[in-house]
């Protein structure tokens, strides 16, 4: 199995997509796809989609496209500054808000609230707040969403990374998900290959980035 940590993630990620003109898009698309065929659809419909505004989020606003697409219930929570969302994050959303008007901001302390108390109607939380963008300690509203999240004793299963877990498993930034499931995109995670406790609560899916891009990066 390759083991790798953030920066060799994250270079791969750019060849395959800046050298190779993988289109972003298509990976994201796989990886919505990839979290949706680990979801048992016959026990989960009801979903609370909990993203912010990179392409972790990304991932998460093509899931909620394809979940509304096949009739599930979804509630989606942005916490993150929608003005500066990536360009792969605004093209599902964009999509979303003509499927669902179930989309709330969570700015303020009300907002918090309100997500609270709307958790208790769904059966399944998607986390897709940080992935391997994460680069430092987790604070104000993302730290209260995640202590939600965790308090909250719904399932969860987290887009790449628990978010707030560092990839590398080296630092500590603050909070993270207690996720009960993590779909992690195309090469194993350092942090969690060697943390035993998320070890046993991951699959690793085939989005679509190139061997070639891999072996660029990947001394074996
Ligand atoms: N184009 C790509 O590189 C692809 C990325 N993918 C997904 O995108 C993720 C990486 O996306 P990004 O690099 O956009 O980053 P993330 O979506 O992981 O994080 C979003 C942004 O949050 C900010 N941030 C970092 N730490 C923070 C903190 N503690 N508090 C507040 N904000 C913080 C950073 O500016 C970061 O860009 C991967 O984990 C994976 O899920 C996959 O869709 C495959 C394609
Ligand atoms: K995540």
């Amino acid at each position: 199995m390759i083991i790798v940590d953030r920066e060799t993630m994250k270079n791969i990620d750019a060849y395959a997509i800046n050298e190779l003109k993988i289109p972003s898009i298509c990976l994201v698309e796989r990886a919505s796809l990839a979290v949706l065929n680990n979801i048992n659809l016959d026990i989960r419909n009801s979903f609370g989609i909990v993203a912010s505004v990179g392409n972790n989020g990304a991932d998460g606003m093509a899931l909620a496209r394809n979940l509304l697409s096949i009739g599930k219930k979804v509630e989606i929570y942005i916490v993150g500054d929608i003005k500066k969302a990536s360009t792969d994050f605004l093209i599902n959303f964009e999509s979303c808000k003509k499927m669902t008007d179930k989309i709330f901001e969570i700015r303020t302390i009300d907002d918090i609230e309100f997500f609270k108390n709307n958790l208790e109607k769904i059966n399944t939380i998607i986390d897709a707040i940080f992935g391997t963008g994460l680069n430092r300690t987790v604070s104000g509203i993302y730290s209260y969403v995640i202590e939600i999240i965790n308090l909250s004793n719904i399932f969860t299963i987290s887009i790449d990374i628990p978010s707030g877990y560092d990839c590398d498993g080296e630092m500590d930034f603050g909070t993270y998900v207690d996720s009960d499931f993590i779909v992690s995109m195309q090469l194993m995670k350092k942090g969690l290959y060697y943390d035993t406790y998320f070890r046993d609560k991951i699959v690793v899916e085939d989005i679509g980035i190139a061997q070639k891009a891999i072996d660029k990066f990947i001394n074996i």
